[in-house]
């Protein structure tokens, strides 16, 4: 039976079916598969503050060399705003999706923005006001997102998630809340990163081909379901966990970067 065929619809293979998956895909069937990647915790190893991230000097040469064997289908699929993460791997640039799919960057360059409004300015200015006086709390503004970290300060995970909470019913029924690792954030509520893979997958070139999504966390979760519904394969960043979608896993980012590397070498 072949790897895909012994994995596709199996119940959970072993931990390493990840690397093992990737490796026999992305080697024998380069056409018939789109690769789909998260980035912070996926591709970048996690850090103290978003700002704080290291792009190793290879990964983003890597990253194209490898959609180029793909025939342009890899994306990045992320919950940073859409700007922010496609500077990280600039000069490469990929066809991506931000704020957990709610904007996206078509094959063909058509921008897909989420919108923002003069009520959600002043609901992010409030709470960078009622956070002042918090140490390690950091607000991020990402546009039509606001994500409140508490990665340096997790003694104010509660209170932040009450604010946020309360900033939600503020906000209204287009946005909603999103947890992640040391963060919870506020979203907008029109698409996930299921949705986004959806969208791409409708498009030259990933039309045609199945899906590998690639992430680490809850965010995750939306993409790695899709790609499932539709026979493709999803991979987990970390140890397995029972109660997540993934199909298989891979032990960390860096062990990630290393099958990558080693696809493009
Ligand atoms: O969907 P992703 O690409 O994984 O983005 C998820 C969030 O990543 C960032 O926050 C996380 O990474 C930071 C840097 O390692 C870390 O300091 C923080 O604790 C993590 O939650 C980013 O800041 C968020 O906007 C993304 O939604
Ligand atoms: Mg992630």
């Amino acid at each position: 039976m072949s790897h895909q065929k012994q994995f596709l619809g199996a119940s959970k293979p072993d931990a390493v079916s990840g690397e093992d998956f990737i490796r026999a895909a992305l080697t024998t069937d380069l056409q018939g598969w789109a690769l789909f990647l998260d980035i912070d915790g996926t591709l970048l190893d996690l850090a103290e503050t978003p700002d704080a991230v290291v792009v190793p000097p290879s990964l983003p040469a890597n990253l194209n060399a490898l959609s180029g064997k793909l025939g342009g289908a890899l994306a990045l699929v992320t919950g940073r705003a859409l700007d922010y993460a496609d500077r990280l791997f600039s000069p490469a640039h990929f066809p991506i999706a931000g704020l957990h799919g709610a904007e996206r960057r078509d094959p063909d360059g058509l921008v897909h923005k989420a919108a923002d409004t003069t009520e959600f300015e002043r609901l992010k200015a409030d709470l960078v006001a009622d956070t002042a006086n918090w140490p390690g709390v950091l607000i991020e503004d990402k546009g039509a997102a606001v994500a409140a970290h508490y990665r340096l300060a997790p003694d104010r995970q509660l209170q932040l998630e009450l604010l946020i909470e309360r900033a939600l019913i503020r906000a209204g029924p287009n946005w909603a809340i999103q947890h992640g690792k040391m963060v919870i954030e506020i979203r907008p509520a029109r698409a996930d990163k299921g949705d986004a893979i959806a969208a791409f997958l409708a498009q030259p070139p990933f039309a045609g081909r199945r899906a590998i999504a690639i992430g680490d966390d809850v965010t995750d979760e939306a993409m790695f379901r899709t790609v499932n519904q539709l026979g493709g394969y999803s991979i987990r960043i970390g140890p397995p966990l029972p109660s997540s979608e993934a199909l298989g896993s891979v032990p960390s980012a860096e062990a990630l970067r290393g099958i990558i590397a080693a696809l493009v070498s």
